[in-house]
């Protein structure tokens, strides 16, 4: 039972989402109260108008499209499959950069003489001409079609399956599968093989909203922009890191023209920077902390940089956060919701 809280989320109850769900809503600040697995609604204490619902990943996209939920994070391969047709719903952020996976046709290994989209529509001609149908075992009837049209390929048939398949074709009950793959071992295990050109979709979590729910409520759009940009600017700061060095110098000034035109040569590119703060302690000595932004590659060119510099005692701190002037993601569901 959901209770006065004015708006909800539904995420994943279990399964391959539902941890890093969690950890990520963490890590923005966000954590999520479950009183244990068994219950299936919970809380974000930081956020006390907003309950969670928890939910199978699978079923999350008809939560939020017929309204039980407002907000939910789900695979986009879910959103995918069961959105066509459906534009009550909005993909609100389409990369919260876990749960990646790929959606892909696969056949049995011993099948040697197929390996390619161009193979697999051979064989199909093969098939009617020996009045057989080509089955294909899947839970994504709808992509595996169109993207099947879309390639010409129309003699086939489709059985439902909701969890296993990659058993179908040993099984029996299916000749080849349509399944999410992420390491490939499931597929090498169960005898299968990926074909060329069989990719129908790369897919990882993403963040999804009931159009008209959050369109006519100004307290459900200000909660969605809290945990649109707490998780903006979460991804965004895993790219950068800080980097301080104490630098001696007769001024900033001297300091930081110095850097900027050692920078150009090195190619060290930050936010910006660097910005650079008189250190007191002996007298005498004119000592600065430099510090400058950078993307995590730049680390140990960035580390030469300030010791051409004369940079010592260089500390690196990762941000937790990492905020524009305003939030990209916010302004583009702003445009999907008109
Ligand atoms: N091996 C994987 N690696 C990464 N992401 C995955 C993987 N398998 C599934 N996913 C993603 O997680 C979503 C949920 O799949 P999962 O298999 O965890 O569901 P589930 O809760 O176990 O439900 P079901 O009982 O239907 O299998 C998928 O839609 C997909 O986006
Ligand atoms: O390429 P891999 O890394 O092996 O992952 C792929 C497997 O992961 C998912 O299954 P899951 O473990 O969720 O089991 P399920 O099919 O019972 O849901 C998916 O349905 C594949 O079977
Ligand atoms: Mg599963």
């Amino acid at each position: 039972m959901t209770n006065d809280r004015s708006i909800r989320i539904a995420l994943p109850s279990k399964g391959a989402l539902e941890r890093s769900t969690v950890s990520l809503l963490a890590a923005c600040g966000l954590s999520v109260s479950r009183p244990n697995d068994r219950q299936y609604v919970g809380s974000i204490p930081a956020l006390p108008n907003l309950t969670v619902l928890f939910q199978r990943a699978a079923d999350i996209f008809t939560k939020v499209e017929e309204g039980s939920a407002d907000l939910g994070i789900t695979g986009y391969d879910v959103v995918a499959e069961q959105g066509v047709g459906q534009d009550n719903v909005v993909v609100i952020c389409d990369r919260l950069g876990y749960g990646r996976c790929k959606l892909v046709l696969a056949v049995p290994e011993s099948w040697i003489d197929v390996s390619s989209i161009e193979d697999l529509a051979e064989l199909t001609l093969l098939f009617k001409e020996k009045g057989r149908t080509l089955r294909i075992a899947t839970k994504y009837p709808n992509m595996t079609r169109n993207w099947l049209y879309e390639k010409l390929i129309v003699h086939f048939s489709l059985v439902e399956v909701q969890g296993a398949m990659e058993a179908a074709p040993s099984m029996g009950y299916a000749d080849m599968i349509v399944d999410i793959t992420s390491t490939g071992t499931t597929l090498r295990e169960n005898r299968l093989k990926q074909i060329d050109g069989g990719n129908i979709l790369d897919s990882q979590a993403c963040l999804i909203g009931n159009k008209r729910l959050l369109q006519e409520d100004e307290t459900k759009l200000e909660i969605t922009k809290i945990i649109l940009e707490l998780i903006e600017a979460n991804l965004r700061a895993k790219k950068y890191i800080s980097v301080t060095a104490n630098v001696q110098g007769k001024s900033a000034d001297e300091i930081g023209n110095s850097l900027i035109a050692q920078s150009k040569l090195s190619g060290v590119t930050g936010l910006r920077g660097p910005t650079i703060a008189k250190v007191y302690s002996n007298p005498e000595d004119d000592w600065y902390a430099v510090t400058v932004v950078v993307e995590e590659k730049m680390l140990l060119s960035t580390v030469n940089l300030l010791r051409t510099a004369g940079g010592r005692d260089m500390t690196v701190l990762s941000p937790n956060y990492v905020f524009g002037a305003e939030s990209q993601n916010y302004q583009q569901f702003l445009e999907k919701l008109k």
